[in-house]
């Protein structure tokens, strides 16, 4: 049998674009950068740098100025193409809904209005858990679940989505240390299959180790390209400030 690599680059340009909130917070100041696919791009800067409203922006979530386009065609016509995983504060955990019903909720932009969950859509639900490694756990509320089993849950909703771009905002915080190692081993498992994966990111001490590319952001574009050419004490002194410390003891 002959295989066929996909060869198509993925691609996510923004060009000039910025986002102003009530008309005072200039969250994204004429940001303009190209993340070329497939990757795993870290979005670093300090807090309230703007890097959740970067993604947003992406999504049509919040209004913008400037021109976004993934494959050259509009952000806002590809959002079936990209599954998005929000701040975990930001999702209600006492939704009444099984792990198993979550994950599903994957199959949902793929499905017509009023169309309910398919045999083989349940088959894929079914792998998902298997891979995230929860599935004895797949009847269990997802308010019983601990916080990195819940983001592994959402890991498994986009791997049913089956989403060629996936933007996850915040994934590691507050979960422990086998779900992360988890999660990463997913990711770049997706990424070698042809996928271009967008994650805002808090610990430097994992950039290196997670990030082929890198998206530095202080409200402006401070830089943007291989983790090996960005990360380094000159830029992260523009974005985080003189007095940066990074800790890469485990
Ligand atoms: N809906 C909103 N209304 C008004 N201001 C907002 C809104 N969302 C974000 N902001 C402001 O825009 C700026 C950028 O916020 P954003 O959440 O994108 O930053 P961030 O880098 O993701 O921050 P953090 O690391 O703290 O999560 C901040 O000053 C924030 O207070």
């Amino acid at each position: 049998m002959i295989y066929l690599r996909r060869e198509v680059m993925e691609m996510i340009e923004c060009q000039n674009v910025s986002v102003m909130y009530n008309n005072e917070v200039e969250a994204l100041k004429k940001v303009s950068l190209t993340i070329m696919g497939p990757t795993i791009t870290g979005i670093i800067g300090p807090n309230g740098s703007g890097k959740s409203t970067l993604l947003k922006a992406i999504l049509g979530m919040t209004r913008s100025t400037g021109k976004i386009s993934i494959n050259g065609v509009s952000s806002k016509k590809m959002l079936k193409k990209i599954a998005y995983v929000a701040q975990k504060n930001l999702i209600d955990l006492s939704f009444p809904i099984t792990v198993r019903e979550c994950v599903a909720l994957g199959t949902l932009p793929n499905l017509g209005l009023f169309k309910s969950v398919r045999k083989e859509d349940w088959r894929r639900v079914e792998r998902a858990l298997e891979v995230i490694g929860l599935r004895k756990e797949q009847e269990r509320q997802i308010g019983a679940l601990s916080g990195g089993q819940f983001q592994r849950v959402l890991i498994a909703r986009c791997l049913v989505q089956d989403a060629d771009y996936l933007f996850l905002d915040e994934p590691f915080v507050g979960i422990d240390m086998v779900s992360e190692n988890i999660i990463i081993k997913i990711l770049k498992d997706l990424k070698k299959r042809g996928k271009t994966i967008l994650i805002v990111h808090h610990d430097l001490s994992k950039v290196e180790d997670y990030f082929d590319q890198l998206v530095m952001l202080n409200n402006k574009i401070i830089a943007v390209g291989a983790t090996s050419n960005v990360f380094n004490m000159q830029n992260l002194k523009r974005a985080y400030g003189e007095n940066i410390f990074i800790d890469r003891s485990e």
